[in-house]
């Protein structure tokens, strides 16, 4: 699917406003320290060393005290938004609504996990090619390698052997014009059940293309995957 004459320009829309109940640390886990910095600073400075990204928004729930010590109010081309909601979809629609006027119908959004260091400026090239001008947008993401259980029971049985073929697991960021994502995600029925933007936009009958990621660009939602992302920062390939 194509359209649109129009140039878009590209921003990142970073929610980082979860809890990571998950990863059980002391507070939430953007802030944790990754390879000598803040989780979410990587996620940030990955967007500012690109050349094709016009400006980065941080969302953050209103709480949030630890923000301005990671994001200095005058550090160049990111502006946070305290508009975090109950859910990470909550918190993309919140800041897609303050966004209204101030980014255009048409320019596209790069939504990305807080929780993702390793992404690169490659990566982000990597999508907005792939992409190109198709109108339902696309995502980064891996094809599965391993074979694939359905478990059953207690205590957990293997049930059955799901075929892998075809099958791939979203990475962030995903892409979307900015109409279509708010869109998507103002129509969608069960923010709990929405865990990506791409499942709303499938959800109004596109398809998004998939581009493939890299393993660097990981999510760390358990504690050993500091461990991971670590090394794979002190490793500098560019995915
Ligand atoms: N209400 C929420 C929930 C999540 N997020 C963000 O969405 C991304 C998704 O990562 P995830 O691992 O789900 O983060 P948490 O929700 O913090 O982790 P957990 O589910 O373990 O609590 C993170 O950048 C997180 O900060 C958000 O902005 N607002
Ligand atoms: C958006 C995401 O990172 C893509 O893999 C993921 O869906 C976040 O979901 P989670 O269930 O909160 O980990």
């Amino acid at each position: 699917m194509t359209s649109s004459t129009h140039t878009p320009r590209y921003y990142a829309l970073l929610p980082a406003a979860g809890v990571g109940a998950r990863m059980a640390a002391d507070g939430p886990k953007q802030y944790l320290t990754v390879g000598g910095k803040p989780m979410l600073r990587h996620a940030v400075d990955a967007f500012r060393a690109s050349e094709l990204v016009a400006h980065t928004y941080v969302v953050v729930s209103a709480a949030d005290g630890q923000i301005d010590a990671v994001l200095p109010p005058e550090l160049d081309g990111v502006t946070v938004l305290r508009c975090g909601g109950a859910t990470r979809m909550d918190t993309v629609l919140n800041a897609l609504r303050a966004l209204r006027g101030v980014v255009g119908e048409g320019d596209m959004i790069m939504v990305h996990d807080a929780a993702r260091p390793g992404l690169t400026p490659a990566l982000i090239a990597r999508l907005i090619e792939g992409v190109g001008d198709d109108a339902a947008g696309g995502l980064l993401a891996l094809p599965v390698v391993d074979t694939v259980k359905r478990a059953a029971g207690s205590p957990l049985l293997s049930a059955a052997t799901v075929p892998r073929a075809g099958l791939w697991l979203a990475q962030t960021p995903q892409m979307f014009s900015y109409a279509l994502l708010l869109r998507a995600l103002a129509g969608a029925p069960d923010a709990n059940a929405i865990t990506d933007d791409a499942s709303a936009v499938e959800m109004l009958g596109y398809a998004p293309r998939l581009i493939e990621g890299h393993p660097r660009n990981l999510k760390v939602t358990l504690p050993a995957d500091i461990r991971i992302a670590e090394m794979y920062l002190a490793a500098g390939e560019q995915g």
